[in-house]
């Protein structure tokens, strides 16, 4: 039994179906990659699982418990958080302000911008978030303003934030889309070192194939809104169909 069961889980649009018996078993800290073609059904698949989208058939269960009717708040409190492929952090704050709001919300259930300033002046938030920083090697950036970090260190901060909140599973959405080799390097190293030295399962959806066989220990491959295969990914690589329909040849 995985940590997260999805059961024939079906989705549609009007008259598309986007979804259709999809099952997936995510192994407790395993990093299990989720891939496919565009139009396969991967981001669908991800929104029902923090409750953006309610499946029309089929059941998500997260730690024995159904996360199917709960808002997305609730679903992050159950412990699953998701990275989004835009970086979802304040540009106009400081990194240690923006590490700082989860920190808030992970002791106090919520935040609101508007309390930024009541809560810089609460010393067990600010070290938490101070702490988290050194956790991510950006102490150095504190009193920088998010906007002027590089890619690579938007994604660090954000995943940083995700993390203050002590999830048991971290969802990614193309982590590294639109990043330089050199970002996107130092985000596997990043997510390697995540996954080995915590507690934690992560599932990806990446296009990116040096992503996909630098981190994950799993593969479902998604085609037209169903599973095609689920394997290790050395069989991955070496089925042909895969191979032909979504890695090409030089894969
Ligand atoms: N809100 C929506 N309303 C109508 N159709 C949608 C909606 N969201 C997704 N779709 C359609 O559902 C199908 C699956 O889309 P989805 O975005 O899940 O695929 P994907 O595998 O994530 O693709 P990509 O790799 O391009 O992001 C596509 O045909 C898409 O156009």
């Amino acid at each position: 039994m995985g940590i997260l069961e999805v059961k024939d889980v079906g989705k549609r649009f009007g008259g598309l179906q986007a979804l259709s018996d999809v099952n997936l078993s995510v192994k407790e800290n395993s990093v299990h990659a989720i891939i496919g073609p565009n139009g396969a059904g991967k981001s669908t698949l991800l929104n029902c699982l923090v409750g953006k989208l309610i499946p029309d058939t089929g059941s998500v269960m997260f730690d024995g418990q159904s996360v199917l009717g709960r808002a997305p708040y609730e679903i992050n409190q159950m412990g699953i958080s998701r990275v989004f492929q835009t970086p979802e952090i304040f540009g106009d704050l400081t990194v240690l302000e923006n590490m700082m709001i989860p920190c808030f919300a992970k002791r106090d259930g919520a935040f609101e911008l508007n309390a930024l300033s009541a809560v810089l002046k609460q010393n067990d938030i600010l070290e938490r978030a101070e702490h988290m920083l050194e956790e991510m090697n950006m102490a150095d950036k504190r009193g920088m303003h998010a906007a002027a970090l590089s890619r690579g260190d938007k994604r660090r901060l954000e995943i940083g934030m995700c993390l203050s909140q002590e999830p048991r599973l971290l969802l990614l959405d193309e982590p590294t889309a639109g990043m330089a080799r050199a970002d996107t390097n130092n985000t596997i190293d990043l997510l390697k070192q995540i996954s080995e030295e915590r507690d934690i399962t992560i599932a990806i959806i990446e296009h990116d194939m040096h992503v996909v066989f630098s981190l994950a220990n799993r593969i479902t491959v998604l085609a037209q809104g169903t599973p095609l295969v689920e394997d290790d990914p050395q069989n991955i690589r070496g089925n042909p169909k895969v191979r032909e329909a979504y890695l090409g040849e030089s894969a």
